[in-house]
């Protein structure tokens, strides 16, 4: 397994570096909080966005990993919450959804932004133009609305232009955020650091250290905030990547690996 360390190092003290920060969880059970993103994260990368595959293992070894960390691990995403809690059925976790425009808090209560009728109205122009974008998916978020190139790259530049006009109708409560072979809609008023941090004021989050891992753009603001706190925060990223994440892993099987090991670790606690 190999790392690569921002700002870059030798190869071995980016190994350690990585490979630490995920073990403090080991060591220190009570000490650190654990914050994943999921695509790109925690399962590969599909064609469409229904196209994923969650693999057998990972919601049972999320499952044990939280327990031994006493509850101190959530999801943040761009994906709804409804959506994302389907991937890891039987278990939930504490949430954040469409970059942290809702979430879901250990106590199980949800807070959302909720869009009005012209939102719905925005969604469904924007399908229906799409239409004539071939390849081009939109994805209906609810209080988000995503169009996907990935299947058709040559129409990336006809999306950029489409999306910035969709945002001006949907108003100032809204931003436009890129990711990875997407453009979306999204709530203005949220990010995924401002949802990392809401969940730190919350037991059993609170006073504790984050560790943020993320592989996209909209994975920066929580990588950001997780530094400032004092945390670590991790990059997922095939080549080098500009991020302002502290270290980096080169998949997402690298990170299933070292996860499956620490949510295997021990029984009461991972130590
Ligand atoms: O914050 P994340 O959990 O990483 O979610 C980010 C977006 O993930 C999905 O789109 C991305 O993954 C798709 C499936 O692999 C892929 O086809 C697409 O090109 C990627 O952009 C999801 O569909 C979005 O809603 C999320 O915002
Ligand atoms: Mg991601």
């Amino acid at each position: 397994m190999s790392y690569q360390e921002n700002p870059r190092q030798d190869d071995q003290a980016s190994v350690s570096s990585g490979e630490e920060a995920l073990f403090k969880l080991a060591f220190q059970p009570d000490q650190w909080a654990l914050f994943l993103d999921i695509d790109g994260t925690l399962i590969d990368l599909a064609d469409t966005p229904d196209g994923i595959v969650v693999p057998p293992d990972l919601p049972e070894n999320l499952h044990h990993l939280s327990t031994k960390l006493n509850g101190a691990l959530a999801l943040v995403t761009g994906r709804a919450l409804a959506y994302a809690d389907r991937l890891f059925v039987p278990y939930t976790f504490p949430i954040a959804g469409l970059h942290g425009s809702e979430r879901r808090g250990p106590s199980g209560e949800i807070s959302r932004f909720t869009p009005n009728a012209a939102f719905e109205e925005l969604k469904a122009a924007l399908a229906r133009e799409a239409k004539q974008w071939p390849g081009v998916l939109v994805e209906d978020k609810g209080a988000a609305v995503a169009a996907h190139y990935r299947q058709a790259p040559d129409q990336r530049e006809t999306v950029e232009a489409a999306m910035p006009r969709y945002l001006d109708m949907a108003g100032p409560d809204f931003t436009l955020q890129r990711g990875k072979m997407v453009a979306e809609i999204r709530p203005a008023q949220a990010s995924k650091g401002h949802a990392l941090k809401a969940f730190l004021d919350e037991t059993p989050f609170n006073g504790r250290k984050p560790i943020a891992i993320g592989d996209d753009v909209t994975d920066e603001a929580m990588f950001r905030t997780a530094n400032r706190l004092g945390g670590h925060s991790i990059r997922i990223a095939e080549t080098p990547a500009e991020t302002e994440a502290i270290s980096t892993l080169p998949s997402t099987d690298a990170l299933r690996a070292i996860l499956a090991t620490l949510a295997g670790a021990g029984t009461s606690n991972i130590a």
